[in-house]
């Protein structure tokens, strides 16, 4: 473990420190094999995993590719079971996909037959939600995610931003507690992932929700985050900690702080021996 990394604290005075407040998710000891646990080609993606995320916090979850991310996420979501351990949500063991959390994926997973605007009310259908309240919510949120204009088009007829812009709208039409992010500006270029990237980071502050945010950008990561959970390559395993001492909302020139620049730079020295090692195995 890298004490310089894991020395950092929130600087009093700089912005609102640790989020306080219960627990919402607890992760306790999660393992995940998959395959047979007693053939030679099982393969244990996570390994005695422990975190606690307190309700309103945003978490990057950080780490190479394969060490095991989105098998985490999964787990939270409830689409797969954990091996080992276990997850609850708010003191309740998650053991399905449930509406209180929801998923944006990297590759937007809309529906490509239906407008945006009938994507993002698609969710609201099993809230029982009559079609004029359906109707309100979606053009809120379309707004939200500054799509207005857009609401008629089909997913093929706009940008990559403006697709994923409508993914994080639908994401958010049930109003769940917790939204779960899997790499999800991954697709983008640059220049829209980091457009995004404020987006987001107003958007969940605004809402108020918690957010487990996997990605393997350590930029993304440190700028979006309360606190930044890096794991280790495979078996993944929470490798250290990082609270972002940052103020929200967070704005593009603190992409330029001091504080910032060093905790990206630190965090790269720290993480680039093992992430080439994964790259050549
Ligand atoms: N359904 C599956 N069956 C077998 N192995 C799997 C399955 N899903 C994932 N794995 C393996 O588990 C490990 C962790 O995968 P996972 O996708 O969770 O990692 P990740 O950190 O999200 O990677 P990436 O950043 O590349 O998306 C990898 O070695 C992967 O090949």
């Amino acid at each position: 473990m890298n004490s310089a990394v894991t020395s950092i604290v929130p600087v009093a005075g700089r912005g609102p420190g640790p989020i306080e407040g219960p627990v919402q998710i607890s992760i306790q000891n999660v393992g995940k094999i998959y395959g047979d646990p007693n053939a030679e080609s099982a393969v244990v993606a996570l390994d005695g995993v422990t975190l606690g995320v307190r309700r309103g916090e945003f978490i990057s979850l950080l780490g190479p590719s394969g060490c095991g991310k989105s098998t985490l996420l999964g787990i939270v979501a409830g689409f797969q079971p954990a091996s080992s351990g276990q997850v609850l949500q708010d003191g309740r063991p998650i053991t399905r996909p449930g509406p209180t959390r929801t998923v944006v994926f990297q590759d937007y997973a809309l529906f490509g037959w239906m407008t945006i605007q009938a994507n993002i009310e698609f969710g609201l259908k099993a809230k029982g939600l009559s079609k004029r309240e359906r109707g309100e919510v979606a053009r809120s949120l379309i707004d939200t995610v500054r799509l207005t204009g857009f609401e008629d088009k089909y997913p093929h007829e706009v940008s990559g931003g403006m697709k994923q812009r409508a993914a994080i709208a639908r994401a958010l039409a049930p109003d769940p507690d917790i939204l779960l992010m899997d790499e999800p500006f991954g697709a983008l270029d640059a220049q829209t992932r980091v457009l995004l990237q404020e987006e987001i980071a107003r958007i969940s502050s605004e809402a108020g929700k918690t957010v487990l945010f996997v990605t393997h950008g350590i930029e993304e990561a440190v700028f979006l985050a309360d606190r930044v959970v890096v794991m280790s390559p495979r078996p993944g395993r929470v490798r250290e900690e990082v609270a972002v001492p940052l103020p929200r909302p967070r704005t593009a020139e603190m992409r330029s702080d001091p504080w910032f620049v060093s905790t990206v730079n630190e965090l790269w020295e720290t993480l680039k021996p093992e992430w080439q090692k994964g790259e050549q195995e």
